[in-house]
């Protein structure tokens, strides 16, 4: 007797009610999305996996739940990865014509309940991990959809451009996750922004996120190449100077006046082709923020017409944030 696609119900992070897709094997019901690719599956790391044993203990245990009713506190961080990792998969698939983060697809795995008080979530090379966060610095970092975007598509750039996590190339992966993260939040339409983190971030403080894309400086992140870090911490800044591309991102899409230089804006959807075509056609792992300029350049170019408006805007954008 081979288990059986089943549909449960759940509440999340937020507490909003959403279906699932799970299976059931005769006896309980598990995490296992076998609609999408070759599956999506949600483990259980029980704070008992941390930074320092995770590679030999992820990925924990398959979620499993005796009722197809995931509507614990503690079922709302599984309810979460789960659900938005299945959102981010239909993204690609339906937006790019990607099956899954390799394009032959894989299966997606994430562990959430890691480390204790873990105010972190990443892509860990073979799947994606989710810390509860401390209560006040972050809630369960599942519970963010630009979040799981983020991380998917730091899985999506391994398999593609392959971006080296350190200075410019490491600046410029961040800001791939952190547009296709975005792109994601816009695609499902629930609460869409130009945040990051701001649904898990801090949850005694009202509007307010991680990251901006549409003002990073509002976090203290550059949105000019002059006044990118240029010191060692985080990889070289990775998290920081991403300010500098995601400003140039929003500007191609939503136009705005910036640094004496106006763009137009030619739309979210224009702003997925051409980073996509980018990061799967002409990054490398060495890419600089001035290789990143050329090679949207060029995909726009190959997309909508060399001299079209789509060509001008990425054009001036870079300008904009001082990119060459
Ligand atoms: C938007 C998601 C994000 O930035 O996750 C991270 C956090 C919260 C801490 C450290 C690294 C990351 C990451 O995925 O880059
Ligand atoms: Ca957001
Ligand atoms: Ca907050
Ligand atoms: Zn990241």
């Amino acid at each position: 007797h081979t288990a059986e696609d089943s549909i449960g119900t759940g509440v999340g992070v937020l507490g909003d009610q959403k279906t699932l897709n799970t299976s059931f094997d005769g006896s309980a019901y598990s995490l296992i999305d076998n609609t999408r690719g070759n599956g999506i599956f949600t483990y259980d790391a029980a704070n008992k996996i941390n930074e320092r044993n995770y590679f030999f203990r992820l990925p924990g245990s398959l979620w499993v739940d005796a009722d197809n009713e995931f509507t614990s506190s503690y079922d709302r961080a599984a309810v979460d990865a789960h659900y938005y990792a299945g959102v981010t998969y239909d993204f690609y698939k339906d937006v790019f014509g990607r099956d899954s983060f390799d394009d032959n697809g894989a299966p997606i795995k994430s562990t959430v309940h890691f480390g204790r008080n873990y105010n972190n979530a990443a892509w860990v090379g073979t799947q994606m991990i989710y810390g509860d966060g401390d209560g006040s610095n972050f809630v369960e970092l599942s519970g963010g959809l630009d979040v799981v975007g983020h991380e998917l598509t730091h899985a999506v750039t391994d398999y593609s451009a392959n971006l080296i996590y350190q200075d410019e190339s490491g600046a410029i992966n961040e800001s791939m996750s952190d547009v296709f993260g975005t792109l994601t939040e816009f695609h499902e339409g629930i609460n869409p922004d130009w945040d990051i983190g701001e649904d898990i971030y801090t949850p005694g403080v009202d509007n307010d996120a991680l990251r901006s894309m549409s003002d990073p400086t509002k976090y203290d992140d550059p949105d000019h190449y002059s006044d990118r870090y240029t010191g060692t911490l985080d990889s070289g800044g990775v998290h920081t100077n991403s300010g500098i591309p995601n400003k140039a991102a929003y500007l191609i899409s939503e136009g705005g006046a910036h640094s004496g230089i106006t763009v137009t804006g030619i739309g979210r959807d224009k702003l997925g082709q051409i980073y996509y075509r980018a990061l799967t056609q002409y990054l490398t792992e060495s890419s600089t923020f001035s290789q990143l300029r050329s090679s949207l350049i060029q995909s726009a170019t190959d997309l909508y017409g060399a001299n079209g408006p789509e060509v001008v805007d990425v054009t001036a954008a870079f300008d904009a944030v001082g990119v060459q």
